[in-house]
């Protein structure tokens, strides 16, 4: 039996392509390995295969356009340069692919396309109706307009969000590496390669370190889209992007780079939409039964179990729940302001009415509207 028959049965994938690979060490967007990708699209396509890609590479062709020495560092030179460089970007990959009889969409999504719930629903509408047309979306984050707070920043996150909004059977990671090491490779010439290992095993956490300077977020990014992914129940493959057919070898099964391999059961969509939200606005400390109830057994979070309160939220707010030592338990919408959250912990549910003086939900945060980290 092939180990990575669960690999081989995927239909559905996204391929992310970072900036590393894209990129021709600074000097603009590599022509060639756009038209490698492109043609390896296009036989996955001929296998049958649903291809979403998400592509980086629009802020560092908008630097070679615009004559900059190097990749700006102030927010609205990054917005201009990505503005420029998209459009190149897309050209490029609409070159290529009409090559091959295929049409491609250009799709810039933004921080607030997946806040918004009826935006997030849009936006699966619109990708699947693409597939169904036998388009292939090409999706970047929507550059100009995002502002520091609200920017994925790396396209990692962006692509594992891609994969829950179509419920991708895959997700596979192109970058400059074959893969996770056990160790930077850049900085330490004796790193392994992990071949497989299961996408929420702690110690993977460890092992990845921060990006190049071309690229954004390095293995840390690639690794929590690997657990994002994996909410929709998403297996993920980082490879390197270079190695010749890496695509069809990696869909057709075979053991090259590192498969994150996401165990559990997919979450349901609403769930997959509350993980998606990136920012918290405040947070509360759970009592260690608290942190025992939400962990074991996926019951709401009542007043009760909360110890303090930090932030300036309100009713319908995403609030991180976190343990006495402050790692993050869950997230989840709160059913009180921070104020109120305030006179209420500690209490039990049926108290809430006197201390409040009036009668609200039994929860602070309702199981449904509660994902564990
Ligand atoms: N454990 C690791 N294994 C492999 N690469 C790692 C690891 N930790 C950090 N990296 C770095 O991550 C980089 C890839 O991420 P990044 O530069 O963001 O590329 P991309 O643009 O493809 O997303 C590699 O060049 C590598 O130096
Ligand atoms: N949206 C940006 C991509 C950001 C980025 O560099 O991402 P990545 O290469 O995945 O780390 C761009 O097109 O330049």
């Amino acid at each position: 039996m092939n180990p990575r028959e669960d690999i081989a049965a995927g239909r559905r994938w996204v391929v992310k392509v970072g900036s590393a690979l894209l990129t021709n060490d600074g000097r603009g967007l590599d022509e060639q390995m756009i038209a490698t990708l492109v043609e390896q699209i296009a036989a996955l396509r001929e296998r049958g295969c649903e291809v979403v890609l998400v592509s980086s590479g629009a802020v560092a062709a908008g630097v070679v356009r615009l004559g900059l020495a190097a990749r700006p560092h102030l927010l609205h030179d990054l917005q201009a340069a990505a503005a420029v460089g998209q459009s190149v970007l897309v050209q490029s990959y609409e070159n290529a692919f009409k090559r091959h009889g295929i049409i491609a969409a250009q799709v810039l999504l933004g921080h607030d396309d997946v806040i918004a719930r009826d935006r997030y629903l849009n936006a699966r509408g619109t990708l699947n109706t693409l597939l169904d047309f036998s388009v292939v979306p090409v999706v970047n984050e929507n550059d100009t307009v995002v502002t520091d707070e609200i920017r994925f920043g790396d396209n990692d996150t962006l692509a594992a969000l891609v994969a829950n909004l179509i419920d991708a059977d895959a997700l596979l990671l192109l970058t400059d590496q074959s893969g996770l090491y056990d160790a930077d490779p850049r900085s330490n010439p004796h790193a392994q390669l992990v071949e497989v290992a299961d996408v929420h095993a702690p110690e993977l956490d460890e092992m990845a370190g921060e990006g190049g300077s071309l690229g954004r977020g390095g293995m840390v990014t690639k690794l929590r889209a690997a657990r994002l992914a994996a909410r929709s129940g998403t297996q993920t493959v980082i490879a390197g992007g270079r190695l010749p057919d890496v695509m069809a070898r990696v869909t057709g099964g075979e053991n090259l780079g590192t498969w994150l391999r996401s165990g559990r059961r997919p979450d349901t969509a609403r769930k997959q939409w509350l993980a998606s939200m990136l920012q918290v606005q405040g947070s509360v400390e759970l009592d260690a039964g608290a942190v025992r109830v939400l962990r074991e057994s996926g019951r709401s979070l009542l007043p009760v179990g909360v110890r303090g309160v930090s932030g300036a939220f309100h009713r319908g707010d995403l609030v991180s729940c976190r343990d006495s030592e402050g790692r993050e338990i869950a997230r989840g919408l709160v059913n009180y302001s921070a104020a109120e959250t305030r006179e209420v912990m500690g209490s039990p549910s049926s108290a809430i009415e006197n201390i409040l003086g009036y009668a609200g939900d039994p929860e602070l945060i309702h199981r449904d509207n509660l994902v564990l980290v």
